[in-house]
């Protein structure tokens, strides 16, 4: 049975051309068997039954306010209509339907700050699709940090994590080139991402005394300084400094090593210097389980690993599982 007390999540609709729309309607089909909380996704209402039909899925898609949404999550999905309508070929990205995607995370943010919701979850958006159209911000990670800080004074680090059972990493630099990384990589961006895991680790995911592991950026993380000079000059002092802090910080780590089963258990999650030092590990050891969550903001944002899959997108055969984690875990850290 969908757990029915558990606080309302929003779904925002992702690249259309995309599975983010059919992996809403698989997890909705899903629920009663992953017990899941009551959502609702961002969207054009007709657009989505249109891709249910398509797929033979019965689907019954009911148009909401966000009160609404645990009453009739029971019987079907709900669904907040956003203020255009949505056309998509699946696999054939657009970037008409930017307006679209744009609005659905807007309009989730701003349910989810009012205290609407307890919590977002975002379908995979093709970054180079928004670009096109005059999207200026790297991801959603980085945009959803700047809707965060709308109307305040604040402004937010956002971190992301990639979070399973067996694995959680966390890349210092994110959605810049390889080329960048070593200028973009500095003592105080690292102390300040561990400092937000730390807390993050403890407050939102129950963990007493996190302990972090910090990669090296060279082969062997720099033999010594033979191999490049950021890991001894610019790593290990941000890991000195998070010590003195009362933070269990190990490393720079040669990147190699410290992924394997006995290495992981060592640490709850790993730092690592770009993007992909961090992110194929755990794709590679939990791409179906990851999640991807934000660290940083003033709410809980959850994501699927994976991105729109354009390549498979309206076949029907898209795994549903890592929204379903995304979901599970944004009800979970959600909660009061
Ligand atoms: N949170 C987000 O919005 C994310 C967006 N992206 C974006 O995705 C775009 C395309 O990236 P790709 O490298 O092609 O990654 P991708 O994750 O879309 O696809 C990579 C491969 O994994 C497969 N795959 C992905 N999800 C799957 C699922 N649920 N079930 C079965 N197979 C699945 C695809 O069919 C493809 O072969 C990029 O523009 C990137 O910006 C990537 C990751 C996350
Ligand atoms: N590779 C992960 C990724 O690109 C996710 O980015 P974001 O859209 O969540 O910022």
């Amino acid at each position: 049975m969908p757990n029915l007390n558990l606080p309302s999540l929003l779904l925002t609709q992702g690249d259309p051309a995309g599975i983010g729309p059919e992996l809403a309607l698989r997890a909705w089909l899903l629920r009663k068997e992953h017990a899941l909380p009551p959502f609702a996704v961002l969207s054009d209402p007709a657009f989505l039954e249109r891709v249910a039909q398509s797929q033979g899925w019965d689907v019954p898609i009911i148009a909401v306010e966000t009160a609404q949404i645990p009453k009739v999550f029971p019987k079907a999905l709900p669904v907040l209509p956003l203020s255009v309508s949505v056309a998509a070929q699946p696999g054939r990205p657009d970037a008409g339907a930017a307006a679209s995607v744009v609005e659905s995370i807007e309009r989730a943010v701003q349910l989810v700050r009012q205290g609407a919701a307890s919590a977002l979850v975002t379908n995979p958006i093709a970054k180079h699709v928004l670009y096109e159209a005059g999207f200026r911000h790297p991801g959603h990670t980085e945009y959803l940090a700047a809707l965060a800080s709308e109307g305040t004074n604040e402004t937010f680090h956002p971190v992301m994590m990639l979070w399973s059972e067996q694995l959680a990493v966390v890349p210092v630099t994110v959605h810049i080139p390889l080329a960048n990384v070593p200028s973009a990589l500095t003592t105080d961006l690292i102390v300040l991402t561990g400092r937000i895991v730390a807390r993050e680790l403890r407050e939102r995911f129950g963990i007493a005394n996190p302990r972090l592991a910090l990669a090296g950026l060279n082969p062997h993380a720099g033999e010594n300084g033979a191999m490049g000079a950021e890991d001894g000059g610019v790593i290990a002092p941000a890991i000195d400094i998070l010590r003195q802090e009362g933070i269990e910080a190990a490393g720079p780590l040669p990147a190699d090593t410290m992924f394997h089963a006995r290495a992981r258990s060592r640490y709850d999650a790993a730092l690592a210097m770009y993007h992909d030092q961090a992110l194929i590990p755990i794709k590679t050891i939990a791409f179906d389980e990851a999640v991807n969550v934000t660290l940083g903001l003033p709410f809980v944002r959850t994501s699927p690993d994976h991105g729109p899959a354009f390549d498979i997108a309206g076949q029907g055969i898209a795994r549903p599982d890592s929204l379903i984690a995304a979901i599970k875990l944004a009800a979970r850290l959600g909660s009061p």
